[in-house]
């Protein structure tokens, strides 16, 4: 293992991680202020987040104040730049809930901050098409292009596009594990830890209809967040949400919804994907899941941050030796939109512009068998 260089926290003004939390925080707040006509206590509470200089723990009487509590054990009474980046993100997001009270019984209890704006991110029936389309294509080619839409899709302005010549963009793919994926995926147990729900997820779900299709899966775990969280990572109801859309008589479509009553596709979700915590420290049946899994495939950006551990790790840093703890074989499909990345070969970052790292123009799929 590497000696690990510093967590990463937002201190820097110059930095990314201060420019999400200087920034993005607020107009993430001005989107949901915005999203439902709240109560006007609502506005309110939110605006005293965001007005916070110090980090103030939840509430008492929240049912995860003690989990909270323990998490946030020496950044209580910080600013919120200078603990780390990992847990900054991860409580603003535990304290926007808190404000619009999501768990707060009552009428407002569970209502998505963050809905309306998933709702115009579900692919529209065009993209559906060009999907069922794809299975008529060549195996080769499906599984090409499935990765590259699956990474793509967690690109937000690219949208998603399956059309030829698209399938590929092997110029943007700075660290390409693909062929080791599909070596991989031999007819066993898989895992997916989605990301994001809409243009994300349905290449995401089009990829498991092709490992259970293709026998290159026998059955199929998909995690989802327990609770909105990074605006549009995917819950259960948006998984639900999205299936509605495959049209009636969509092969894909109807081959999902029967292997979720079957079985062979399951849906699962854990707390531990809402805490400010790396898969180091994933519970242990969690781990166990992983460990029982041929495959584990974990999409986006901060699930990747999560997997090698949110530091400033030279880019050259070995992906085997950093993930050497995940119990089983893993696979990263991720575009790089923020600073950790490791597994670059020597002299690969000198060739790419200097906003590399969190302009959300390159994509790595890294794999440790
Ligand atoms: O949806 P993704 O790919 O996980 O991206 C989320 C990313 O967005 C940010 O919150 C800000 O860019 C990153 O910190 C985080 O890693």
């Amino acid at each position: 293992m590497p000696v690990e260089p510093p967590v990463i926290v937002s201190t820097d003004p110059m930095s990314f991680p201060h420019s999400v939390l200087r920034d993005r925080h607020p107009a993430i707040v001005e989107r949901v202020r915005g999203a439902y006509p709240y109560p006007p206590e609502v506005p309110l509470r939110l605006e005293r987040l965001l007005q916070e200089d110090v980090v103030a723990p939840l509430a008492g009487g929240a049912h995860d104040a003690a989990a909270w509590a323990e998490w946030g054990a020496g950044m209580f009474g910080r600013s919120w730049y200078d603990v780390p980046f990992l847990f900054a993100e991860n409580f603003f997001y535990r304290r926007l809930l808190e404000a619009v009270g999501y768990y707060e019984p009552g009428a407002w209890q569970g209502v998505d901050p963050f809905g309306p704006q998933k709702a115009a991110d579900l692919p529209g029936a065009e993209e559906l098409a060009e999907l069922d389309a794809l299975q008529e294509r060549p195996e080769e080619e499906q599984a090409a292009g499935l990765v590259a839409a699956a990474l793509w899709g967690n690109r937000a302005d690219l949208g998603f596009r399956l059309v030829a010549g698209d399938l590929q963009r092997v110029d943007d793919l700075i660290v390409d594990d693909s062929k080791r994926l599909w070596s991989l995926a031999q007819g066993g147990p898989a895992v997916l830890v989605a990301d994001n729900a809409g243009r994300e997820l349905l290449p995401d779900l089009v990829l498991i209809d092709f490992l259970l299709r293709t026998g290159r899966a026998s059955r199929v775990e998909l995690h989802v967040k327990p609770a909105p969280y990074f605006v549009s990572d995917a819950l259960t109801a948006d998984v639900l949400a999205e299936l509605r859309r495959f049209p009636a008589g969509s092969a894909v479509g109807g081959r999902l919804d029967a292997a979720l009553r079957d079985g062979t596709l399951r849906l699962h979700t854990e707390d531990f994907y809402c805490a400010p915590l790396t898969f180091h420290d994933a519970p242990d049946g969690l781990a166990a899941r992983f460990a029982a899994a041929e495959l584990t495939i974990l999409k986006g950006d901060l699930n990747y941050r999560r997997l090698v551990g949110d530091r400033s790790w030279p880019a050259t840093t070995s992906f085997e030796e950093v993930t050497g703890y995940f119990p089983g074989p893993v696979a990263a499909l991720r575009t790089v939109k923020s600073d950790v990345v490791v597994g670059l070969s020597a002299g690969a970052e000198g060739a790419l512009p200097a906003s590399w790292r969190t302009g959300g123009a390159f994509a790595l799929v890294q794999v440790r068998a």
